[in-house]
């Protein structure tokens, strides 16, 4: 199995590795023993999926959280002071360090180190936040890395994804493998096919002749402060918990629908037509689902819902249940598309990620109005797909735009989404650029 690489980085004066060595050494005095970095990511295709155990299709992007690093004996976490031997993550305020700790308290209760290295840190990242870009986990992913590195443990990219997956949770949001997966397992130059249970990354060829650029439509909403993103996953666990139920499976058993699909035996368009037959299309209360599953409501609490979701009173089960089953198939063939690379293959790949935003907004509900109006923008100007990447609720869109093209499509949505606002106007160059497939996880010396 493959652990996370380690090699040299230059840390000349004004370069970014020199900048955060400076203020290393402003802070504690004394040069960092090594640097850690994760990435994050753009998901091409393949939205609210991971955490119904379906594939999805990332590349993992340049910005990145990087960490240095200088450990001792003290027990100590020192960035923020705090006792690594009582660490507690306030679920009610994800404030940033928070995030640090979840990568610290999951590396430390999974490999069960008794007596931690104290730690000397500083961070520095420059993925925007709740951009859809994945900050969030490169920040957590960067901080187990550095745990691990200073405890003297070697996990390999697998493990310590699982890990990472598991351990964001303690933040409160209940989200799938996809962002820890490639931020450790990303090759540059190759997107990623992720599958789940068992975690696997298959590289995807991209063609040649398009690039994928990134605009963020600058309206930020935090995933663990809210209860947004937790109220889809619920919503999917009710819908396959219901027609697991219905179909005479023991539903307790089942809390996502690849579970639900596999033990049916259905593919993925029946299931869609499964959810037609048995899912109504209006919300469903708590008391219809309560009877449905023939359970109470603090029964439900125990078997369904997440801490900030109690006492949400309805759930849209339907549209949520025809978004993801579609949604994965979608995936399938955007993969099979980018493998047998017929003529058109940019046009379909294209389309398909047209039909991806259309779902998450309509379906899924988790666009917003001024990414709608970003998306519609990326597509009159020149983009052969574009859509929402990330969590959604507002953050980047994601655009497949002809090689030859790419100059005059930034141009045309500077003009037309930024131009038009005086608070972005300035901020055009760190909101909208060019990608390209980066690497992964790495720690470094000097
Ligand atoms: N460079 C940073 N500076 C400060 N806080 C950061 C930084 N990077 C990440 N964070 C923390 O991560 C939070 C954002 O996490 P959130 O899950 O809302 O979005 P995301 O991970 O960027 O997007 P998504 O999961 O949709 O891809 C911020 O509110 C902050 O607490
Ligand atoms: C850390 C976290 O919760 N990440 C989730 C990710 O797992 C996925 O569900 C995505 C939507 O596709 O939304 C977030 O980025």
């Amino acid at each position: 199995m493959e652990n996370v690489p380690v090699g040299k980085v230059s840390v000349e004066i004004n370069s970014r590795y020199g900048r955060i060595k400076d203020k290393f050494m402003g802070s504690y005095g004394k040069k960092p023993d090594y640097y850690a970095r994760a990435s994050g990511r753009v998901n091409l295709i393949g939205e609210h999926i991971d955490y119904c155990g379906y594939s999805v299709l990332p590349m993992a992007i340049e910005q990145d959280v990087v960490i240095a690093v200088s450990s001792n004996d003290s027990g100590r976490l020192q960035m923020f002071e705090c006792d690594i031997n009582d660490l507690s993550i306030n679920k009610e305020k994800p404030v940033w360090h928070n995030y640090f700790l979840c990568g610290l308290k999951g590396l430390l209760e999974h490999c069960k180190v008794t007596s931690p290295k104290g730690l000397q840190c500083v961070v520095d990242g420059t993925i925007p936040k709740s951009a859809g870009l994945s900050s969030s986990s490169a920040l957590v992913c960067c901080a187990a890395l550095v745990t691990m590195h200073a405890n003297g443990q070697a996990l390999s990219k697998k493990e310590l994804s699982d890990m990472c997956a598991h351990c964001e949770r303690f933040i409160g949001t209940e989200g799938g493998g996809m962002d820890q997966a490639i931020s450790f397992m990303a090759n540059k130059g190759t997107a990623k096919l992720i599958e789940f249970n068992p975690l696997k990354s298959t590289d995807v060829e991209l063609p040649e002749d398009v690039v994928f650029v990134i605009s963020n439509s600058c309206v930020e909403l935090n995933k663990a402060a809210t209860s947004h993103f937790n109220i889809r996953v619920v919503e999917c666990r009710l819908a396959s918990q219901i027609i697991a139920k219905t179909k005479g499976l023991k539903w307790r058993e089942f809390k996502r629908f690849a579970d639900v699909q596999k033990a049916l035996g259905l593919t993925l368009d029946e299931a869609v037509n499964v959810v037609k037959e048995i899912l109504h299309q209006e919300p469903y209360t708590k008391e219809e689902v309560c009877g449905i599953l023939e359970v109470t409501a603090d029964e439900l609490a125990q078997t369904s819902l997440s801490a900030n979701t109690l006492d949400v009173k309805t759930f849209k089960l339907h549209d949520r249940a025809t978004h993801v089953f579609s949604e994965a198939n979608r995936v399938l063939q955007f993969k099979k598309t980018c493998d047998l690379k017929p003529a058109d293959a940019s046009v379909v790949l294209g389309n398909l990620m047209k039909d991806s935003h259309t779902s998450c907004r309509d379906l899924y509900q988790c666009s917003c109005d001024d990414l709608d109006r970003l998306v519609d923008i990326c597509c009159q100007s020149g983009a052969l797909g574009s859509r929402l990447t990330g969590a959604g609720w507002g953050g980047c869109a994601v655009s497949m735009v002809p090689a030859n093209q790419v100059d005059s499509f930034i141009k045309s949505v500077t003009e037309k989404y930024y131009g038009k606002d005086d608070r972005l106007k300035e901020k055009v160059t760190e909101n909208l650029f060019a990608t390209q497939p980066g690497g992964g996880a790495a720690i470094y010396l000097e």
